[in-house]
């Protein structure tokens, strides 16, 4: 070994910026994250497809919430790709080889996903794949645990919320266009049900991150969701706290 120190000669890793947007169901999440992320060029996690995926492919294997052992198994292995596909613009989501892009986004799937959310060591089993998605130049991480859990050095946490009703009513029009069955009353209670689920659980419950800006789109539109979110990341990104 060589007595000679050497100087300098360390460089320090560069590790990518994260914006973080965390909130509840039919908040806009989703739609920003993907607007912000096409904006800067940045890389996008959309960690409730995860989640989504994972519900879908416990039921493909009939194990139910409650069979953790399995669900962390399932978890640890999951084979799912995210395929972006400028055709249709959509990110493709591939379950063991099969599309599933549509499926995912039923709200019976969302409500599975939430139980299944609501194990910590499924949790913990799903938090390096999630974290494996910061890469240079950046990352926009959209979920309800990105700025608390996931990633809590953010440069940028933001926690998007609406009132219910204007949620439901968004989630209506959503599924509609999709070519879903979606009735108003039964969107409201499955919403508040999945809020309620979300935000009582013991591990990383859904709340605003510390030192998040929190944004009520009830009377906003996409645009002016994404302006205030954009001047607020570039007030972080342009200075660290
Ligand atoms: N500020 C807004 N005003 C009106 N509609 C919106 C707004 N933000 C999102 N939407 C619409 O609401 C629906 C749900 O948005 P989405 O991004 O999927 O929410 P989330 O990811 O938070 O569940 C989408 O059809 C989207 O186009
Ligand atoms: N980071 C995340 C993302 C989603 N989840 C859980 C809780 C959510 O109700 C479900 C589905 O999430 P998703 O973001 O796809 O749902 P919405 O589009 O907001 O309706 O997954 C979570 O616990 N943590």
């Amino acid at each position: 070994m060589s007595d000679i120190e050497p100087t300098n000669t360390v460089t320090k890793p560069v590790i990518a910026p994260v914006i973080t947007i965390d909130g509840p169901s039919g908040s806009g999440k989703g739609t920003v994250s993907r607007l912000l992320s096409e904006k800067l060029g940045w890389h996008l996690l959309d960690s409730g497809a995860i989640y989504r995926v994972l519900a879908i492919a416990a039921a493909h294997h009939d194990f139910g919430p409650e069979d953790e052992e399995s669900l962390i198994a399932l978890a640890t292995d999951l084979d799912v790709e995210f395929v972006a596909n400028e055709e249709t613009d959509l990110t493709h989501v591939i379950l063991e080889g099969e599309d599933i892009t549509l499926t995912i986004r039923t709200e019976e799937v969302g409500m599975q996903a939430s139980k299944i959310a609501a194990l910590p060591r499924v949790r913990e089993a799903l938090l390096r794949r999630q974290r494996a998605f910061r890469e240079l130049p950046g990352l926009v991480a959209d979920g309800r645990d990105m700025g608390t859990v996931v990633f809590p050095d953010a440069e940028a946490k933001i926690f998007l919320t609406a009132s219910p009703e204007e949620r439901a009513q968004r989630r209506f029009l959503q599924l509609q266009e999709k070519g879903f069955d979606a009735n108003m009353n039964s969107l409201i209670d499955e919403i508040k049900a999945r809020d309620d689920q979300d935000t009582n659980r013991s591990v990383a419950p859904l709340k605003p991150a510390e030192g998040s800006l929190i944004l009520d789109s009830t009377d906003m539109s996409i645009d002016e969701v994404l302006q205030e979110i954009l001047q607020f990341a570039h007030s972080k990104l342009s200075n660290p706290a």
